[in-house]
C-alpha cells in the first residue's frame, strides 16, 4: 500500500457492487473499507430482491393451488402479516451475516454518509477517509412523483412492508417493480389498479409479451388504465383518491412505482472532478470515472445493461480485477438474464425479438408453445410462450419465455447462449430427468 492514504480501497456503499468483489482486495494483502450510511447489504437483500421474493412464494403458492383444478381442494388464502413476519425474520439475519462475513475478511466499516473532498479522500461526519482507490457503489433510490398529494405516496421500500391488504391498491407505473407488487397484492386479496401513463408495460422486454402478461394479469382481476398521467391524490377520511386524465380512482393504499434514480447527489462529485449525468456515473470500459483512481459499481452506473444484482455483481468482481491488475482488459459483458417475478413470469437474455427481426440475414426465429412440454402439467401450468432465437450457425443467442417457470428455463439455457453450445456439445448433457432443466435443453436440441 502506498503509505500516504488510510486504505487501498474504500467502497462508498456496502451493497452486492461492493461486497461481492472486495474479500478478494483483502486476500491480495490490500486494506479495504467500507462506508456505509443505511443497513449492510443495501437494497437487493433489505428492501428488494430477497424481500420480494420471500413475500411473492405464498402467491405463486397460492397460484398453483388455484389452478390444481381440485386436485388440492379447499380454500387457501395468504395470511398476511404471518407472511410478512416472516419475510421480517429472514430478512433482518442479511445484514449482521453480511457485515460478519466481511469482517472476516479483514475489511473495515465506517458508517455514515460519505462525500467527497478530492479523488482521494472522503469526509464521513466529521472524519476524513483517504485512499488509493475509491469505488462508488451506492445505488439507486425511489423516483418520487411531483404531484399535489405526494406526501400519500408510497415508494417500494414502504411497500415490502406493507402491515395489511389495502382493500384497494392504486399502482402508478407499470415496470417491474409496479407488475411485481401488482401480482402480489392482488393474490393476497386486493382489488389492484395499475396506471400506466402510455401503452406499453415493461418497456424492457418485447411488446408482445409484455401485452401478454399484461393480459394474464389482467384476467387474474388486476385492473391496467393506460394511457394516464396522474394529475393529483387526495385524502378522502381513512382512503385516498388519485385523479388522473381519465377519472378519478379510489385507493387505500398507492404506489409510486415510477423509476428509481441514481444516489449522486450529496456526493460532492463536481468537486472531485467526477462527471455524472441524470442517468448515473459516466465511466470508461475499465469503470474507471473521470478520475482514473475513482471506479464505480452497481445501480449509480450510467450503462445499457440492466440494473440487477448479478450485473452489480459482476461489475465489483471486474473492478476488484482491475484494481489488482489481474484484468486489464476492457469490461466484457456477458449475456444478462433477467425476469419480472409475476406468475407468470417473463423472462429473458440475450438477443431481442426485435433485434433478431432488424437483421434476418444473421439470426432466425422460433416460436414455441411451452405447454407442448408434458412437464408443464405436472405442477399444474396452464399456458407459456417462448420465443427461441438463433445464429445461422444454429447456436442459441437468445430467447425469451412467458410461464410460470420462466426463469428456470432463462437460466438453463444461459451457459448455450454465453459459451454458443453447437448442436454436438447440446448433445453432451446428460441432465436429470424429469425436471425444468431438462426440458429446457431438449428443447434446444
Ligand atoms: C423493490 C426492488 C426489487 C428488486 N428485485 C430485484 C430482483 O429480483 N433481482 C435483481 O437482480 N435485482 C432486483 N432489484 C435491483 C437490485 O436490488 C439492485 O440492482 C442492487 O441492489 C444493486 O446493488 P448496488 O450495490 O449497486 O446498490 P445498493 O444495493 O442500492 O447499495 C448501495 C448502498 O450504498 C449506500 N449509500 C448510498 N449513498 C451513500 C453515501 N453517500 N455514503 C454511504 N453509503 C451510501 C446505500 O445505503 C446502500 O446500502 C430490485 C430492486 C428493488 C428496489
Ligand atoms: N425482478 C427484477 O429483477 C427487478 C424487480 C424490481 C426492480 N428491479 C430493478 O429496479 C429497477 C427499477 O424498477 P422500477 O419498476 O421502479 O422501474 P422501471 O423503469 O422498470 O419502471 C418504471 C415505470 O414507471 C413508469 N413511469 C415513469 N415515470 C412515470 C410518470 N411520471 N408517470 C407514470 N408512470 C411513470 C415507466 O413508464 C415504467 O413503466 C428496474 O429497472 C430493475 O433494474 C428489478
Amino acid at each position: 500500500m502506498s503509505h500516504t492514504y488510510d486504505y487501498d480501497v474504500v467502497f462508498i456503499g456496502a451493497g452486492h457492487g461492493a461486497f461481492d468483489g472486495a474479500p478478494a482486495l483483502t486476500a491480495a494483502g490490500k486494506k479495504v473499507a467500507f462506508i456505509e450510511e443505511d443497513r449492510v447489504g443495501g437494497t437487493c437483500p433489505n428492501w428488494g430482491c430477497n424481500a420480494k421474493i420471500i413475500l411473492e412464494a405464498p402467491t405463486k403458492l397460492l397460484s398453483e393451488i388455484r389452478q390444481s383444478d381440485g386436485v388440492i381442494d379447499g380454500q387457501a388464502h395468504i395470511n398476511w402479516p404471518k407472511a410478512m413476519q416472516r419475510k421480517q425474520q429472514i430478512i433482518d439475519g442479511f445484514a449482521p451475516a453480511i457485515q460478519k462475513g466481511m469482517e472476516g475478511a479483514g475489511i473495515h466499516f465506517i458508517f455514515g454518509h460519505a462525500s467527497f473532498v478530492d479523488p482521494h479522500t472522503l469526509t464521513v461526519g466529521d472524519k476524513q477517509v483517504t485512499a488509493d482507490k475509491i469505488v462508488i457503489a451506492t445505488g439507486q433510490h425511489s423516483h418520487r412523483l411531483d404531484i399535489p398529494g405526494k406526501e400519500f405516496l408510497h415508494d417500494s421500500k414502504d411497500f415490502l412492508s406493507i402491515p395489511e391488504v389495502p382493500a384497494k391498491m392504486v399502482i402508478i407505473g407499470a415496470g417491474f417493480i409496479g407488475l411485481e407488487a401488482a401480482a402480489i397484492m392482488q393474490a393476497a386479496g386486493s382489488q389492484v389498479t395499475v396506471i400506466l401513463r402510455d401503452q406499453q408495460a415493461l418497456p424492457a422486454f418485447d411488446r408482445s409479451y409484455s401485452d401478454q402478461l399484461v393480459k394474464a394479469l389482467a384476467q387474474k382481476g388486476v385492473l391496467f388504465i393506460k394511457n394516464t398521467q396522474v394529475e393529483r391524490v387526495e385524502e378522502n377520511g381513512s382512503s385516498y383518491s388519485v385523479s388522473t386524465t381519465t377519472g378519478s380512482f379510489p385507493a387505500n393504499y398507492i404506489l409510486d412505482a415510477t423509476g428509481r434514480v441514481p444516489n449522486t447527489a450529496n456526493l460532492n462529485l463536481e468537486q472531485a472532478g467526477i462527471d455524472f449525468d441524470q442517468k448515473g456515473i459516466i465511466v470508461n470500459d475499465y469503470l474507471q470515472t473521470s478520475q482514473e483512481n475513482v471506479y464505480a459499481t452497481g445501480d449509480v452506473l450510467k450503462k445499457e445493461q440492466p440494473k440487477l444484482t448479478p450485473t452489480a455483481t459482476f461489475e465489483s468482481q471486474y473492478v476488484v480485477s482491475h484494481i489488482l491488475g489481474e484484468e486489464k482488459e476492457a469490461i466484457h459483458y456477458p449475456a444478462i438474464a433477467q425476469t419480472v417475478f409475476t406468475t407468470p413470469r417473463l423472462a429473458q437474455a440475450g438477443v431481442s425479438i426485435d433485434e433478431a427481426k432488424a437483421h434476418p440475414d444473421q439470426y432466425d426465429l422460433v416460436e414455441q408453445d411451452v405447454m407442448a412440454d408434458w412437464y408443464r402439467l405436472v405442477d399444474f401450468e396452464k399456458a407459456g410462450q417462448r420465443t427461441l432465437i438463433y445464429n445461422k450457425n444454429k447456436q442459441l443467442v437468445g430467447v425469451i419465455e412467458l410461464s410460470d417457470k420462466a426463469e428456470d428455463v432463462v437460466n438453463a439455457m444461459l451457459p448455450a447462449i454465453e459459451f454458443g453450445y453447437t448442436q454436438k456439445q447440446l448433445k453432451r448433457l446428460v441432465t436429470i430427468f424429469p425436471s425444468i432443466g431438462y426440458s429446457a435443453l431438449d428443447n434446444l436440441g
